[in-house]
């Protein structure tokens, strides 16, 4: 908290008049919350695992997700798509636990290529998926608001692992993923 109070005083604040009195700890709470996924293994979600006999593709689209760039501290927000295949056994997970596994990497200073891969990476590892194709879609703040200043563009990331890597699997992958949008 006293590191909030002393960035108030370098920006040229008063940080004891009214308004900015709660702030640092304000801030520390927020910023609790925002980096939660620090210090926690957010590929344990995946390991609730059912028996659903189902070896083709689960498709978990438009999840919401805000993270933080890790170069500038400032948002980036968008949408991810997780579309997997299950393991030859056809076990799937709780379709919430993908969008718990998502959260649980976003909630950490991230760039978007590491939490898109990170994504990945944990429902092969963890869930034992026969392919896996997670698509990151958003807009950053550092890039809209300050620097370049380009409001609207949106930065598009994606990581493909296994099965999904065919010409033809990913492609269903990707028309499902756009499928309903105009
Ligand atoms: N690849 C990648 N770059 C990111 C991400 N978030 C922020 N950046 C970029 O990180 C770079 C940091 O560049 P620097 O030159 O060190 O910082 P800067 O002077 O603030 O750069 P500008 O943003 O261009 O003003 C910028 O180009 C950002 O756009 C991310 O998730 N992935
Ligand atoms: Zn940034």
């Amino acid at each position: 908290m006293r590191a909030v109070r002393d960035l108030l005083v370098a920006v040229g604040e008063d940080p004891d008049r009214e308004g900015l009195r709660g702030t640092p700890e304000r801030l520390a709470r927020a910023y609790a919350e925002m980096f939660s996924g620090l210090g926690q293994d957010p590929a344990r979600h995946v390991e609730t695992v059912f028996d659903a006999d189902h070896q083709e593709m689960v498709l978990v689209r438009d999840i919401p997700m805000y993270s933080v760039c890790e170069h500038h501290l400032l948002p980036f927000h968008g949408v991810a798509h997780v579309a997997y295949i299950p393991d030859r056994d056809g076990r799937v997970t709780g379709l919430s636990k993908v969008a718990r596994l998502v959260d649980g990497y976003a909630r950490r200073p991230q760039v978007q290529e590491r939490l898109t891969s990170q994504v990945a990476d944990a429902l092969v590892e963890r869930l034992g998926c026969q392919g896996v194709l997670v698509v990151v879609e958003a807009e950053h703040l550092c890039m809209s608001m300050r620097g370049v200043r380009k409001p609207g563009s949106s930065t598009v990331t994606s990581a493909v692992r296994g099965s999904m890597r065919s010409a033809a699997t990913r492609s269903e992958a990707m028309s499902l993923i756009l499928g309903g949008r105009h």
